[in-house]
């Protein structure tokens, strides 16, 4: 794969991670994961950055889209998990506000890889390199497939 690959993936696991913590605020403020309006914003400041890494807003957006519903897919799975436990982890708990900054300032990092990897999307390997570099993460289950889903559009064509 080439050496853009696995910055990029390190970056959506990053921002993958930090879902456990919006999970844990949600979980103890009894907010929906959902929130549209959040998702309208993160989506316009996307495009509005994307010129400034030579991104076309359009594929910036539909790739934050899919980090979006990865993010929610972690959220969901964490409180399922929470609930069946009847409990959830103790300890620090960040709130949203100050976790969805930490969201904000990996989107110029998650730009920035997006546009160094989009050279090799159309390559015939493409999938191959991505499924190899997300079966080796140092990952649970739940972010592995979460990482699958924030990839599914990374690669130009499909299998
Ligand atoms: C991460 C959050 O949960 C969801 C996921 C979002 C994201 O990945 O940016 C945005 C809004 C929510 O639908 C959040 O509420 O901030």
């Amino acid at each position: 794969a080439p050496d853009a690959l696995a910055p990029l993936i390190d970056a959506i696991a990053q921002r993958l991670a930090i879902a456990d913590q919006v999970a844990l605020s949600k979980w103890d403020s009894h907010v929906p994961v959902e929130d549209p309006k959040r998702e309208q914003a993160v989506l316009a400041a996307v495009s509005h950055q994307a010129p400034r890494f030579w991104l076309e807003p359009d594929r910036a957006q539909r790739f934050f889209s899919a980090q979006i519903e990865a993010n929610k897919l972690v959220q969901y799975g964490r409180l399922w998990q929470w609930v069946q436990a009847g409990k959830a982890p103790s300890g620090p708990r960040p709130d949203l506000k100050e976790i969805r900054s930490q969201l904000d300032q990996l989107q110029g990092v998650l730009l920035e890889r997006i546009a160094g990897f989009d050279p090799y999307r159309t390559d015939a390997q493409c999938d191959r390199w991505v499924t190899s570099t997300i079966a080796h993460a140092a990952v649970d289950d739940l972010h592995r497939w979460a990482l699958v889903r924030a990839t599914g559009g990374l690669c130009a064509s499909p299998k």
